[in-house]
């Protein structure tokens, strides 16, 4: 097990060179993906799990060679479930299903206490499949489909940016909108909690709170977050954000920006991230009416500005005199196929060096033509469950940015 050292995690932009990554391996949790329940689980197709796990190691390894430390979500869930309080914490998030009905519930409690830990971090990220269940039995277990689920699998857990984010020293353990994803944020909380490697790490947000996705929370820059709402943070999950991180000192503004309630634009990471300290790549789509309400604290409070053009209020709040826009793609269809296609959600490495799907061409060339070295990795089966580099990546620490 690794331990705490004096190494500072901590994240205060999108830009400064990454030391420290969180990644989730897609593993047995892809091969429960039907047909049947690939819409509910907010997956777009079947992917080919073998090839999504040969292009997750390659984006893994672009980080390694750039000197990125990687961690695993599914090393440290494991290890973290040696630790009694995080495994009780762990398996009550299974059993407040209320599908389950006392009977089948305390089979299942039975079961799941049993279990080693390397194995429970299994049945928690991959589920449990009704035949998996030694002992199962009552009226709920008799009646269920025989191809349903007692544990609903986590396919989702491969998109770590969501489930918690880090804001300066602090980390943000989100609150997941979609059913189908709100179980892993227990656990994020039970590995930050209690891994010995994030002893002492505080946490500015909890899954108990408003709606909050972590692809929508963009660091802009040393004390500026930018927060999206739409389909999955909530205007109420913006605002808990902003009083607990300006509340405490970790940011000095924070920018609410509506984006329209569509799969297409899930997460304002969707639409667009940041590639140097005063740029962002953008989906030209909708670029010209992203706004954003500035919101700082004063008196104990929080205190709005007037709405204003998103990257005007980017800037001021940067203190710069403007952001540079790089747009998606060469004209609308193809900005939109590549928007689609994640072509927008680059994860930056450092600054002028972003990690991004080589499938999106257009969007790729026109970032190098901007300036942008572009690291390309295949992403034709990560791509079926609507993300990118960025989605897939929770940056734990970077080096400060600059400004
Ligand atoms: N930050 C992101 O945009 N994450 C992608 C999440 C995709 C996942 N299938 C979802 O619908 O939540």
């Amino acid at each position: 097990m690794t331990t705490s050292s004096t190494r500072v995690d901590a994240v205060d932009s999108e830009v400064g060179r990454l030391r420290t990554v969180l990644l989730h391996r897609p593993g047995a949790e892809l091969q429960r993906l039907t047909p049947r329940n690939n819409d509910t689980l907010l997956f777009d197709g079947i992917p080919w799990v073998g090839r999504a796990q040969e292009e997750h190691d390659a984006f893994a390894d672009v980080l390694r060679g750039h000197q990125v430390e990687v961690l695993y979500l599914a090393d440290l869930l494991a290890e973290t479930l040696a630790v009694p309080q995080a495994r009780r914490a762990c398996i009550d998030a299974v059993l407040t299903d209320p599908r389950h009905g006392d009977t089948l519930r305390a089979v299942l409690r039975a079961h799941l206490d049993d279990l080693h830990p390397d194995d429970l971090a299994q049945v928690l990220i991959a589920g449990l499949a009704h035949d998996e269940l030694r002992g199962g039995r009552g009226l709920v277990y008799d009646l269920m489909n025989r191809r349903d689920f007692v544990v609903d699998p986590l396919p989702n857990l491969l998109f770590t940016r969501d489930s918690a984010v880090w804001i300066a020293d602090q980390v943000a353990v989100t609150s997941l909108a979609m059913s189908a994803r709100r179980r892993e944020t227990s656990l994020t909380a039970a590995i930050y909690r209690h891994h010995p490697r994030f002893a002492g790490t505080e946490a500015v947000y909890g899954p108990d709170l408003e709606s909050l996705e972590g692809g929508d929370v963009l660091l802009l820059g040393p004390g500026v977050v930018a927060v999206g709402t739409g389909e999955r943070t909530t205007p109420a999950g913006v605002e808990r954000l902003a009083r607990n991180v300006l509340g405490q000192g970790l940011a000095h503004t924070v920018l609410a920006v509506p984006i329209a309630q569509d799969r297409a634009t899930m997460h304002l990471d969707t639409v667009c991230t940041m590639v140097d300290e005063d740029a962002i790549l953008v989906y030209p789509n909708v670029a010209d009416e992203l706004t954003a309400v500035a919101l700082r604290w004063a008196d104990g409070d929080l205190v709005g500005q007037p709405s204003e053009p998103f990257v005007d209020a980017a800037a001021t709040a940067l203190g710069i005199d403007a952001l540079r826009t790089i747009e998606t793609g060469l004209d609308p269809v193809t900005a939109e196929r590549e928007q689609w296609d994640d072509g927008n959600n680059t994860l930056a490495i450092g600054p002028r060096l972003a990690v991004a799907y080589e499938r999106n061409v257009e969007t790729n060339a026109r970032l190098e033509e901007s300036g942008i070295e572009v690291v390309r990795i295949p992403g034709s089966e990560l791509g079926s469950g609507r993300g990118g580099p960025r989605c897939m990546s929770c940056p734990v620490r970077r080096e400060t940015a600059r400004r």
